[in-house]
């Protein structure tokens, strides 16, 4: 046997930090990382040899002290630095791939003002990084969002598909469509830690301006398909971040099925007159795409 690929790590390491800032405000944020190391390895696999193994413990550690010692946000720049670490630290070590995943801690309103250091946990949304450092060959970044559960109660249609023996799905103008956003859009390599810092503002810009275009996009268009307006999502992310090179989203379908109650008293409940759903776990359609410049 041959190993063909290995990477090695530490996955679910939680991270909380705090900054206490000068005018008695403090700001937190909470994460969940993953790191993980490709190399000069192999022997550690086939060998039982594990000299160039920087154990996972060892990795864990150090995503507190980068913590620690780094700039934690925006999220970019902190993936940025810890995967770039592994190559600087260790000669044997040609890829480190890190994944943050910031979790949503949102400023209490008190009193009708922003509380100095309450929070609350507004949705399992979260706001996701990958980036990979490779040795003489720069940074990776995928920025992205997950878990942005949305819902449209009309302006949403799906007419025109296909149809032979096996299609039951009538064709409708008016549905209730409902998602969990996956969004990520992808930079253009960074040469180095250098590059990275420079871009350090385009990166919350562009996560603002993701969401903002994902939501409203979802609210405004009258969709025909989710593909129409997964696509127009991507156009305009493409459009708005100049550094960005593709733009990908995995839209699942969440169903609301009607529910015919016509047997009951010959009950109107589908069509134009429904009104109470059947909400589905599964199955769910999902829809992915990649979209990049022309
Ligand atoms: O938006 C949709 N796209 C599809 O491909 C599909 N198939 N069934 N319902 C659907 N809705």
């Amino acid at each position: 046997s041959t190993l063909s690929s290995a990477r090695y790590g530490k996955d679910n390491v939680r991270v909380y930090k705090v900054q206490r800032n000068e005018d008695g405000t403090q700001d937190v944020t909470e994460m969940t990382v993953c790191t993980l190391l490709e190399g000069d390895i192999a022997a550690s696999w086939t060998h039982s040899d594990n000299a160039n193994i920087v154990a996972t413990d060892t990795q864990k550690q150090t995503v507190y002290i980068t913590a620690k010692q780094h700039p934690v946000n925006p999220p970019e720049l902190f993936a940025s630095i810890l995967s770039q670490h592994y190559i600087d630290t260790y000669p044997r070590i040609t890829a480190a791939h890190v994944d943050v995943i910031v979790h949503r801690w949102t400023r209490m309103e008190v009193e009708g003002k922003p509380h100095p250091h309450s929070f609350f946990r507004d949705g399992a949304e979260t706001r996701v990084v990958g980036a990979v450092a490779r040795r003489d060959k720069g940074i990776d970044v995928k920025s992205g969002i997950k878990g942005l559960l949305v819902l449209k109660s009309t302006g949403s249609q799906f007419w025109g598909f296909h149809r032979d023996e096996y299609t039951q799905l009538p064709e409708t103008w008016d549905r209730i469509l409902s998602t969990e956003v996956e969004a990520a859009w992808n930079w253009k390599t960074f040469t180095g830690l250098e590059e990275v810092q420079k871009e350090v503002a385009g990166f919350d810009q562009a996560w603002k301006d993701a969401r903002r275009i994902t939501m409203e996009t979802f609210a405004k268009e009258n969709s025909p398909s989710v593909q129409n307006t997964m696509y127009l999502m991507s156009d305009q992310i493409l459009a708005k971040v100049p550094r960005v090179e593709s733009v990908e989203y995995s839209l699942p379908n969440k169903h609301y099925f009607e529910i015919d109650l016509s047997w009951h008293k010959g009950l109107k409940n589908t069509g134009k007159d429904a009104e109470v759903y059947a909400p589905q776990s599964d199955p769910n359609g999902l829809i992915q795409c990649t979209v990049t410049r022309q």
